[in-house]
């Protein structure tokens, strides 16, 4: 008799992400580096959820980390989300939106930043988990 095969649950990662929004209407990203999965790709500063952290937590925490950049929990708001799933986990993305910060962002982590206006979002190549984020962004931003 032959048992069918139990193939692993697929995993679910939580990813808190920022658009911060600049006084023009550009949005910051930054680029993916080279050795990371999905090298190249222009994205919103954010990271992976911690056990025990919250998203926004979270949040706060990567925009220090990778940008130098302090907000705090009263200046974001949530805006949207992206829900993808990818080859070996499904991602679900907040997506908040911040227009007051402390500090002057900079690539803390030897990335490229760039302030992007939201009509020239498709001149940046991004990963596909953030393309349905563009046309939001666009509208309702
Ligand atoms: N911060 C951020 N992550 C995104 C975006 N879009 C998107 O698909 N992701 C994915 O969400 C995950 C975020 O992970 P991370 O930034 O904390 O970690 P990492 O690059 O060191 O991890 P990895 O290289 O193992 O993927 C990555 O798999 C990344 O590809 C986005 O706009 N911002």
């Amino acid at each position: 008799m032959t048992t069918a095969p139990h193939s692993a649950p697929r995993k679910l990662l939580l990813v808190s992400a920022v658009a911060l929004i600049n006084e023009n209407r550009h949005v910051l990203l930054a680029q993916r580096p080279e050795g990371k999965s999905l090298a190249g790709l222009w994205e919103f500063p954010g990271g992976k959820t911690e056990p025990g952290e919250s998203p926004e937590a979270t949040l706060i925490r990567e925009v220090d980390e990778e940008l130098g950049l302090h907000i705090s929990a009263d200046n974001i708001t949530p805006l949207t989300f992206a829900s993808h799933s990818y080859a070996d986990f499904d991602l679900l993305m907040p997506l908040y939106l911040c227009r007051t910060w402390q500090g002057i962002p900079h690539g803390r982590e030897g990335q490229n930043i760039a302030w992007v206006p939201l009509t020239d979002l498709y001149d940046y190549p991004m990963p596909p988990a953030d393309l349905p984020l563009i046309p939001f962004l666009q509208k309702f931003v």
